[in-house]
């Protein structure tokens, strides 16, 4: 793998989208002081929806040599991003110095069918991390989620075993549930992408202890070693891990770890067995295998 620190110096447009600008002026910065500039970023955290993204991306912040997009920009799964060119994506990146690393997470493009082929013609060489959770865990965060955004917005919803299962038998075209199937997804990036320029973030384990996960992500960047297990604290009252950074402390929002929706056990015992299958195909694709349920 190239040296991907400065994102766009790999001659990034291939194939500009429809409304972007020249290439040399979306390749190069919109703006620069003190000779930072807003560069394309050379790491992506393409997924996976509710698998720990923002704790990861945040983590990965605590890098020096890494600055984030702080919001999720949503270019290549959304039209009306994607037409507004890379200039536009760049210009949604932190300004960086030079040989710094920039990273922007957006769970949504690793379902997206568009994305991969956008993703490489903005950079075939750029660095993809994919943080996967147990898929069933996943799914009830992802409905959890759902049902709270209804909740907030006064709408009505239905309970999680409505959705899920259709006279006993496993509902096949509920969405959550489709975004667990990581092998189809991931087989539409592997037409694109080489599995080497794929890093697999373990989810589950990045909750439990996320030092090991995060020195084995510094890896696969180049970056040199940098974050250190004095970097985590475990809150108690959060429940989960915080940072800890030139004396600042921060928790992720209450949106992250919120309590799940309630699923019967026997529900959750044909969900496992549903996911047997499409997770083997997974632990195949990736060469590796996760203790899910
Ligand atoms: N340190 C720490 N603090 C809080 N939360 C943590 C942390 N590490 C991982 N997680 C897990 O991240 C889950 C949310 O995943 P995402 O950030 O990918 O969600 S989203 O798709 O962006 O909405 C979120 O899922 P839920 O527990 O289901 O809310 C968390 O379990």
């Amino acid at each position: 793998l190239r040296d991907l620190r400065s994102g766009g110096s790999v001659s990034p447009l291939h194939s500009p989208p429809p409304s972007s600008s020249s290439p040399s002026s979306a390749s190069s910065s919109s703006s620069s002081y003190n000779a930072t500039q807003q560069r394309l970023p050379g790491a992506i955290i393409i997924g996976v929806r509710k698998g720990g993204t923002r704790a990861l991306l945040e983590m990965l912040n605590l890098h020096p040599d890494v600055e984030v997009a702080k919001a999720e920009v949503h270019y290549f799964n959304v039209e009306e991003h994607f037409r507004r060119g890379l200039a536009w994506y760049r210009a949604q990146m932190p300004f960086t110095l030079p040989g710094q690393l920039t990273v922007e997470k957006t769970p949504g493009y690793f379902a997206a069918p568009q994305v991969p082929v956008r993703v490489w013609d903005m950079n075939p060489a750029v660095r993809l991390l994919l943080i996967v959770r147990d898929p069933a865990e996943r799914l009830v965060s992802d409905y959890t989620q759902v049902l709270h955004n209804r909740l907030t917005q006064h709408k009505p919803y239905q309970p999680l075993e409505e959705l899920l299962l259709h006279k006993g038998h496993i509902n096949h075209g509920y969405k959550a549930l489709q975004r667990s199937l990581y092998h189809l997804h991931l087989a539409r990036w592997l037409e694109v992408f080489p599995l080497e320029q794929i890093h697999v973030v373990d989810g589950d384990a990045l909750i439990r202890d996320p030092f090991p996960e995060l020195r084995k992500a510094e890896r696969f960047l180049d970056l040199p070693p940098r974050i250190n297990p004095s970097n985590f604290y475990f809150n108690t009252t959060k429940g989960f891990y915080c940072l800890l950074s030139a004396g600042h402390d921060k928790c992720l929002d209450e949106s992250k770890g919120r309590p799940h929706a309630p699923l019967s056990t026997q529900a959750l015992k044909k969900l496992c067995r549903f996911f047997r299958k499409p997770n083997k195909r997974f632990f195949e694709m990736v060469g590796r295998s996760f203790s899910w349920c």
